[in-house]
């Protein structure tokens, strides 16, 4: 267990400490499937002293000045840079994630802790003209308060660091609850750099629990009053009921079922390139991920051979070795799940091009062709390494079947032509769509979030901003008024 040992322990209402549950959590690697750390859950006694702190603590902390909140984000910069090596290495043995995305997460999340530190300046308040004699009218933008954060584990650090840091900048106190698989690399590792940087003990706890034995405490808790959540559509559905259901704002970053498509002018090089990307990084179990390879028929067979050989040549193996391409899958589950999704497509019709193979929690790549959209593979989400190939005839024909999904999280096309790239983006139903690029796509400053069952709400830049605050008028009369009744 050597170094894990220190995080058997979670910051629970300003202390680092075991939870009080009598269960455990075993944080395994899953590549071979060591145990990392045995960890003592938290229950809802725990989560209720979180809160409690929280509450206490958020109220001094939403008095600190711009300044302090924007040096605490900056100085977190400074010691996950410092930490890099030693962080980098828990996100491979935690996650499975290969050492080249564990890198390029990390990148991704200083970005956005970067461009939080800048939140604390542009929360302008305003003053607007009354329709009434001697009135100014005020807005203030203020914090909300307590912000539950609820994340998945495929890009942990990520998909925490994208709520937690405009929150916690925007004066807000946090409660997280990662996945248990990702407690480390999603929840506590990260409270305990923002505590090192500057925030005070008790703004941030972390809640590593059992759902069956903690429910939605960390959604329906009279003190949560955001709740940011990302993870499946399933989940979300729920967590969006129990939220409004206890008049709580929710904030929804679900599934994709993502097409790349290219058509007959594309640049084929560039398109095969992006789309190995866009597929295989992290063994294809980003939200963002191209779940379908929509090829114009004319282009089609000259795509697949470039495509299958540049598949042939990716690796599969030790995600800590610079070399691998293709870590493991998160759990055996998924394995199985991937698997049926691969069996079920070849018994409706699919032609196998490239055959995957598994070993232990690995998936070595597996591409599929003459895919329809009406095939069980086209309208799920994959999370695998799993390159599925629709031929289609023609451009309506693309748009069509790109859009037939229940999803509406990503999309991107390839041609030579940018103007047909940008009315096809117009009539896709999706909110964040590249041309001539992959579908993985993740920085500040633009809006990411998705349509239909891929969720509701935006991050980054002012939609962040938006997010993680109210608006509170207040009005000053300043002459004596002629009220109705007096
Ligand atoms: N749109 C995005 O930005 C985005 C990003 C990453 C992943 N995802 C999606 O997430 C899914 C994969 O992640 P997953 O399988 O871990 O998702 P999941 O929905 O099963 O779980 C996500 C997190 O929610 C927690 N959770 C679920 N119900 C809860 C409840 N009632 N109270 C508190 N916490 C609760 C889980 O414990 C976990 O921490 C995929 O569908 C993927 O597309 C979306
Ligand atoms: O899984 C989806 C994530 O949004 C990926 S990223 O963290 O934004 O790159």
């Amino acid at each position: 267990m050597g170094s894990y040992s220190q995080w058997k322990q979670m910051p629970l209402g300003g202390v680092w400490r075991e939870g009080n549950s009598d269960s455990y959590y075993e944080n395994k690697n899953p590549y071979n499937n060591e145990l990392l750390v045995r960890i003592k859950l938290a229950n809802n006694e725990d989560i209720d002293e979180a809160f409690f702190v929280a509450n206490k603590v958020q109220k001094e902390w939403a008095q600190t000045t711009a300044e302090e909140r924007s040096k605490v984000m900056l100085k977190a910069i400074k010691l996950f840079e410092e930490r890099r090596e030693e962080f980098a290495k828990i996100l491979v043995e935690e996650s499975g994630s290969t050492i080249k995305k564990a890198n390029f997460e990390i990148d991704t999340a200083l970005r956005y802790i970067k461009e939080a530190s800048e939140f604390p300046f542009k929360m302008e308040s305003e003053t607007l003209d009354s329709t009434i004699k001697g009135k100014k009218n005020k807005i203030f933008r203020i914090p909300v308060g307590i912000v539950s954060v609820i994340t998945p584990w495929n890009f942990p650090f990520n998909l925490a660091i994208r709520s937690v840091a405009p929150a916690l900048a925007t004066g807000n106190a946090v409660i997280l609850k990662p996945d248990n698989q990702t407690a480390i690399s999603g929840g506590s590792f990260i409270a305990k750099v923002f505590e090192d940087a500057g925030v005070p003990k008790g703004l941030i706890s972390v809640i590593i629990a059992d759902l069956k034995e903690i429910g939605d405490a960390v959604i329906e808790h009279p003190l949560a009053n955001v709740v940011s959540f990302t993870g499946s559509s399933k989940a979300g559905k729920h967590i969006a009921s129990v939220a409004s259901k206890h008049l709580k704002k929710a904030t929804l970053e679900l599934g994709g079922n993502n097409a790349f498509v290219v058509l007959d002018d594309a640049d084929l090089d560039k398109a095969v390139s992006a789309s190995i990307f866009g597929k295989f990084m992290h063994q294809g179990q980003i939200c963002m991920s191209i779940n379908r390879i929509i090829v114009d028929r004319k282009v089609s067979n000259e795509f697949i051979s470039k495509f299958k050989s540049k598949v042939e040549k990716l690796t599969t193996g030790d995600p800590m070795s610079n070399e691998t391409n293709i870590g493991p899958l998160i759990n055996k589950n998924q394995i199985n799940q991937v698997n049926r999704l691969v069996q079920t497509s070849i018994e409706e019709g699919a032609t196998v091009v490239v055959k995957g193979d598994v070993k232990n929690n690995t998936i070595s790549p597996w591409v599929l062709t003459d895919v329809t959209s009406e095939m069980t593979i086209a309208q799920e989400e994959i999370f695998g390494p799993i390159a599925v190939i629709i031929p289609v005839d023609g451009e309506e024909e693309a748009i069509r079947v790109a859009n037939d999904t229940k999803y509406g999280l990503v999309g991107s096309v390839f041609t030579e032509d940018i103007n047909r790239g940008l009315a096809f983006a117009e009539k896709m139903d999706c909110g964040m769509f590249h041309i001539n690029d992959a579908t993985v796509n993740s920085e500040p400053g633009v809006p990411f979030g998705g349509e239909k069952d891929s969720g509701l709400g935006r991050h980054g830049g002012e939609w962040s901003i938006d997010e993680f605050t109210t608006v509170k008028w207040v009005s000053i009369q300043n002459e004596a008024r002629n009220y109705p009744l007096a």
